[in-house]
C-alpha cells in the first residue's frame, strides 16, 4: 500500500519486515537441518571475519644489535642503510668519522624515528637504546635466562631498531623490503670501502718470518684515466664484470673462482696504473708479492694463506722475480710435489710452474674471487709455463702512446677536451715514434700553462725523435763495420 504523496505507508513497511523475518527464519531452520554443524561453524566464522569492521593493525619487527654473543648482521646492515634515509627534518642526528674513513657517518640519535616509504608501504623506523638493567657497577646480575658473560659482551646499553608498519604488508616487508635493505647496505659498504695495499714486511732477525703489512691504498688511477686502446680497455672491463658475476658458473664447472691477467709492455706504458684502476674498479685490496724476498716454499705458503678473498695478488716484473729453470718441468706432477722438486733443484728460488701450481692448488681449496696479475717488460723472456693457454686468462699488451691516448692525457692533465692548435703537430710526431705515456705525462706536468706544456712537449718529442734516429744510424753503422770486419777475416780463423 502506497500513500498519496508516493511514500510507503507505515503498515506496508511493517508487513515487508514481517515477511523478511519469516523468510530468514525459514532459511535458518533449513540451514540448521541440512548443513552439518562443522560446515556451519566454518561458514559462520568466515562470514563474521569478512563482515566485522576492522581498524588497521600494526606490526613491529625488532632488530637487536647482538644475537647472543655474536653481532646481528641485520642490525649492521640497517645501520648502514639508514645513513641514506635520515629525514631532512630530523631534530637530532649522531655523526661520527674515524681516521680510517673518508665519509662522515650519519646515524639516528636515541629515540629518534624516521619514515621510509618502499613501493608505497610506509615503514617507521625507530632507534631504541636502553640501559641494560642486568648489570650494575658491582656486576650484580638478575636475569636467570642469560649468562652473565653475554651481558658484559654487550656492554651497558642494549640497542635495537624497531620497524613498524601496517600488518597487511607483512609479506612485502619480510620478503622484499628486508632483502632490499641488505642489498643496499652491501652496495653502500662496497662504495665506502677503503682499499689496502699489502706488502711483505721483512723480519728483523733470521728466525722471524715474513708477513704482510698494510697501508691504505690511495691509487688515483681509474679506467677513465688510463690511456690504452679503447677496445682493449672495454674488453678488460667486460672480463672483470663477467668474472664477478660468475660465482655459480665457477662452482658448477669445479674451478677455483679466480682470474689471471698478464700485463706486458715497455716501461712507463701504464701496467701498474692499470692494476690500480682494476683495484679501484673492483674495490679489491692488493697484495704485492715480492718473490725475491721469499726464501722458501714454507714462507710462500704462509704469506699466501694470510691473503684474503676479494683481492688482487700482484707479481711485478715476473721475468726478474723468479728463476726460469723449469722449461721442461712435468706439469702433471701434483702441486706440492712439483713445487718441492723445483725447490730442491733451485735452492731459495721459485720456479714459475711450481709457484703457479702451488697458488692454483691453494686457491682451489680456500680462495674466492681472487685475481692474479703478473707484469713484465719482456714477454719473450717468460717461461712458456706462464704463456701456455689457460694459464693466464688474458694477455694485455700495454703499448706506446697513440694520438688517441694523447688526447686522453691532454684532457686529464691540461683540461683540454676539444682541439688545440698544437695537436696536429704532436699527433704526427707521436705516430712517427715510440714514446711512452709516462714520458708524455711528465712533460704535461711541467707547467700550469697548457700552451707552454704543449710547446715543451712538441720540442721534447722532436729531440727524442732526432736522438733515436741518430742512435739507429750509429747502430746501423756499427753493424756494417762488424760485417765488414767479418768479411775481411782470414778463412783459417774459422777453425
Ligand atoms: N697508459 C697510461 N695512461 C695514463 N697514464 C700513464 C699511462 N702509462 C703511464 N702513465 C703515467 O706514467 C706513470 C708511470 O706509469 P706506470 O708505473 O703505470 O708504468 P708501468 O708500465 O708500470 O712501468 P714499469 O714497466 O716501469 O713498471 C703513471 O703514474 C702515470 O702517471
Ligand atoms: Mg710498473
Amino acid at each position: 500500500m502506497v500513500s498519496l504523496n508516493g511514500m510507503p505507508s507505515l503498515s506496508s513497511v511493517f508487513s515487508a519486515y514481517a515477511a523478511m523475518s519469516a523468510s530468514v527464519m525459514v532459511f535458518r531452520t533449513m540451514f540448521n537441518q541440512l548443513v552439518p554443524s562443522q560446515v556451519q561453524a566454518y561458514v559462520l566464522q568466515n562470514v563474521r571475519y569478512y563482515f566485522t569492521p576492522r581498524t588497521p593493525s600494526r606490526m613491529t619487527l625488532i632488530i637487536e644489535e647482538q644475537d647472543g654473543i655474536t653481532r646481528n648482521d641485520l642490525y649492521d646492515a640497517f645501520e648502514v642503510y639508514m645513513c641514506t634515509k635520515v629525514c631532512p627534518n630530523a631534530d637530532r642526528l649522531k655523526i661520527s668519522k674515524s681516521s680510517k674513513e673518508k665519509h662522515v657517518n650519519v646515524k639516528l640519535a636515541r629515540s629518534e624515528s624516521i619514515l621510509d616509504t618502499f613501493q608505497g608501504v610506509e615503514i617507521v623506523w625507530s632507534f631504541v637504546c636502553e640501559k641494560n638493567q642486568k648489570t650494575d657497577i658491582n656486576g650484580s646480575y638478575s636475569d636467570e635466562d642469560e649468562p652473565l658473560s653475554n651481558v658484559f659482551v654487550r656492554g651497558l646499553e642494549r640497542k635495537h631498531f624497531e620497524l613498524n608498519f601496517d600488518k597487511v604488508h607483512k609479506d612485502e616487508v619480510l620478503g622484499t623490503y628486508l632483502p632490499y635493505v641488505l642489498d643496499k647496505a652491501q652496495a653502500i659498504k662496497h662504495e665506502k670501502k677503503i682499499l689496502k695495499l699489502h706488502t711483505l714486511a721483512y723480519p728483523m732477525s733470521h728466525s722471524g718470518s715474513v708477513m704482510w703489512q698494510s697501508v691504505n691504498l690511495k691509487h688515483p688511477s681509474t679506467f677513465e684515466k688510463v690511456a690504452m686502446e679503447p677496445e682493449l680497455k672495454n674488453a678488460v672491463i667486460e672480463d672483470l664484470d663477467r668474472f664477478l658475476e660468475r660465482k655459480e658458473f665457477y662452482r658448477k664447472v669445479g674451478k677455483a673462482w679466480k682470474r689471471g691477467y698478464l700485463l706486458y709492455g715497455p716501461p712507463g706504458t701504464g701496467k701498474s696504473s692499470l692494476i690500480g684502476a682494476i683495484a679501484n674498479y673492483l674495490k679489491f685490496d692488493i697484495y704485492d708479492l715480492q718473490l725475491m724476498n721469499l726464501g722458501n716454499d714454507s714462507s710462500l705458503r704462509k704469506v699466501m694463506l694470510a691473503t684474503a678473498n676479494r683481492s688482487i695478488l700482484v707479481i711485478e716484473d715476473i721475468d726478474c722475480s723468479v728463476g726460469l729453470p723449469d722449461r721442461n718441468a712435468v706439469y702433471s706432477e701434483s702441486t706440492s710435489q712439483a713445487f718441492n722438486t723445483d725447490k730442491r733443484r733451485h735452492d731459495s728460488q721459485f720456479s714459475l710452474s711450481g709457484l703457479l701450481n702451488f697458488i692454483d692448488g691453494l686457491w682451489s681449496s680456500c680462495g674466492d674471487e681472487r685475481i692474479i696479475i703478473f707484469t713484465t717488460n719482456n714477454k719473450e723472456k717468460l717461461d712458456p709455463a706462464l704463456l701456455r693457454p689457460g694459464r693466464m686468462d688474458m694477455h694485455i699488451h700495454m703499448s706506446y702512446l697513440t694520438p688517441q691516448g694523447f688526447k686522453l692525457l691532454a684532457s686529464n692533465y691540461l683540461d683540454i677536451h676539444d682541439q688545440h692548435p698544437r695537436f696536429g703537430e704532436i699527433d704526427e710526431l707521436i705516430e712517427s715514434m715510440k714514446v711512452s705515456p709516462a714520458e708524455v705525462a711528465e712533460e704535461l706536468m711541467k707547467s700550469n700553462d697548457a700552451d707552454a706544456c704543449l710547446g715543451g712537449l712538441a720540442n721534447f718529442l722532436k729531440r727524442k725523435k732526432m736522438e733515436t734516429s741518430t742512435e739507429a744510424k750509429d747502430d746501423h753503422q756499427a753493424a756494417d763495420e762488424i760485417q765488414l770486419r767479418e768479411a775481411k777475416r782470414p778463412k783459417s780463423d774459422d777453425h
